[in-house]
């Protein structure tokens, strides 16, 4: 998994590959804007376009200026530089890259004020005005030069990060920095990306590698993780020679009322094509046609408390809540699986009674998993305006009380008790349809049932989850969560 670093420690990244390869900073620049020209054309082929580069006095500048550079010599003839001097200040490679560029005779026009900005022409702006050495909010000129350039109504391309946008620590709710189409960042997508607010800074972003020291950045001490591939793979249970349904676990699944028989039934679902060897759904005698028509292959409880008690023991994994309602008989079936000591998942309308009721909240077992999207986790643990601030307590609830806390959104971050996130990059908007958390839930209740720890449970489930969303959303405008739940057990193949 990529260790997503910090704006600092991207300067120290850079730092230590200069000092432990042959290269400079001036090399790294070199390589950072040929890798944003190669990619920048992919998506503008045409050499007739009318390029408008705004460079602003750092290395994000530099980089501008470069760019503008390479852009001329492959033919972009159009391309105007802007350079921003609203300070004296300029980093060395930043003159040495404005010497190179007037060396080719390419115009270079000042702007010494937001205010003497003119008119212009372009179907196409560059920024590369401030990266990561924002130090704080924009204001003043830079904030003025900002909202000129979102007037013009033509697409921006931004150099590693949106003017104005912090590569960490939030995103304001008032961003006021330049609005890009689309991102080109270098070697490492930045934290504040994954926030659902930087959309007002940038539509899409696209990592580009620059050669940075992989082995130093993946040291350093990192708070958010990016899964990948490989992570799952690794940790996905073999079916093994000689196995049977008892290697791989039986799971209980307390859900559905008659009204919302389909929640259950798409939760068994996806348990079911994780891989669960027996699955068994404490459901209403009312879906029981329903559950025998669907999924023949799982078994049913009446909800009886008795046979739940009766049963306890049989079952690897309880998961609870998905369709369950938030009615005294649900509280109650909640009370039971908290004290079963199996392992947890909490969906859904069993988030919604621990909000009602906090005392059931401090019973959660360790090593529990909860699933909340955004509503359920702003009312089990307050409101919250940014999702800085609810990442920050989702990490602290999850460590102190020793939970895995499963925060769905475009990009789901997985909060764990080792106080870390790790961010899923599976998943695309055509899943966004009711469903889809409760086929999740059935993931990390079948990958649970087959012994894996609470964490790579969450990982998986996410990743399996999201790339099989990403298959069917190949050919789909949206992907069904009856399925999407099938699609998994292909995509863990
Ligand atoms: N990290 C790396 O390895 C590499 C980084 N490169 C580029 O270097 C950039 C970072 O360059 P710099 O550190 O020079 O910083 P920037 O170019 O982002 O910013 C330049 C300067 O602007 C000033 N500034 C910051 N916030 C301001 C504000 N709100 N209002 C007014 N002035 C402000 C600061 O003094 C800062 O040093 C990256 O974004 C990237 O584009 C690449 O050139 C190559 C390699
Ligand atoms: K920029």
């Amino acid at each position: 998994m990529q260790a997503i670093i910090s704006a600092v420690q991207m300067h120290l990244a850079d730092e230590y590959t200069i000092t432990h390869e042959p290269v400079t900073l001036f090399d790294l620049m070199e390589r950072a804007s040929a890798a944003f020209v190669k990619c920048f054309r992919k998506d503008f082929d045409d050499r007739g376009l009318r390029l408008a580069v705004f460079c602003g006095p750092g290395n994000n500048g530099g980089d501008g200026l470069a760019i503008a550079r390479m852009l001329i010599n492959s033919g972009y003839l159009n391309t105007a530089v802007y350079k921003i001097n609203f300070s004296p200040n300029q980093s060395e490679d930043n003159k040495t890259n404005e010497a190179l560029l007037k060396k080719m005779h390419a115009p270079v026009r000042y702007i010494y004020k937001a205010e003497d900005m003119q008119f212009i022409a372009a179907d196409v702006l560059i920024d590369a005005v401030l990266g990561s050495g924002l130090n704080k909010p924009l204001s003043g000129e830079y904030a003025q030069l900002a909202q000129k350039i979102n007037a013009i109504n033509i697409p921006v391309y931004a150099v590693d990060i949106p003017t104005g946008l912090p590569a960490d620590g939030g995103v304001d709710e008032n961003y006021n920095g330049i609005r890009a189409q689309k991102t080109i960042t270098f070697q490492r997508p930045k934290f504040n990306f994954f926030l659902p607010e930087s959309l007002a800074a940038t539509q899409e972003f696209e990592v580009v590698n620059i050669g940075l020291d992989e082995d130093y950045i993946q040291s350093l001490p990192a708070g958010h993780y990016l899964l990948e591939e490989k992570d799952i793979r690794k940790i996905l249970p073999p079916r093994k020679r000689f196995s049977h349904k008892g290697t791989y676990g039986h799971a209980l699944l307390i859900c559905g009322q008659p009204q919302t028989m389909g929640a259950a039934l798409l939760c068994a679902s996806g348990c079911i094509h994780a891989g669960a060897g027996l699955v068994t759904a404490c459901i209403p005698g009312s879906g029981l046609t329903a559950l025998n028509a669907s999924l023949p292959e799982a078994m049913y409880l009446p909800r009886d408390i008795g046979q739940i008690t009766s049963t306890a023991e049989d079952y690897k994994v309880v998961a609870i809540g998905c369709g369950l309602d938030t009615n005294d008989e649900s509280k109650v079936l909640l009370e039971k699986a908290l004290e079963m000591q199996t392992q947890l998942v909490i969906d859904a309308d069993a988030i919604n009674l621990l909000a009602k009721d906090k005392n059931l909240l401090d019973k959660l077992p360790p090593g529990t998993i909860l699933t909340p999207h955004i509503k359920e986790f702003d009312r089990l643990f307050g409101n919250h305006t940014s999702w800085h601030s609810r990442l920050q307590t989702a990490v602290g609830e999850a460590f102190s009380r020793r939970l895995t806390i499963v925060l769905k959104n475009q990009y789901t971050f997985i909060c764990h008790s080792d106080k870390k996130i790790y961010i899923n990059p599976t998943g695309n908007p055509a899943m966004a349809q009711g469903g889809m958390g409760d086929v999740l839930t059935g993931i990390i209740a079948g990958l649970l049932a087959q012994k894996l720890s609470p964490l790579h449970a969450a990982w998986a489930g996410c990743y399996l989850h999201g790339k099989a969303g990403d298959r069917l959303a190949r050919n789909s405008y949206v992907v069904k969560a009856s399925a999407l739940a099938e699609q998994v057990a292909k995509e863990m193949k």
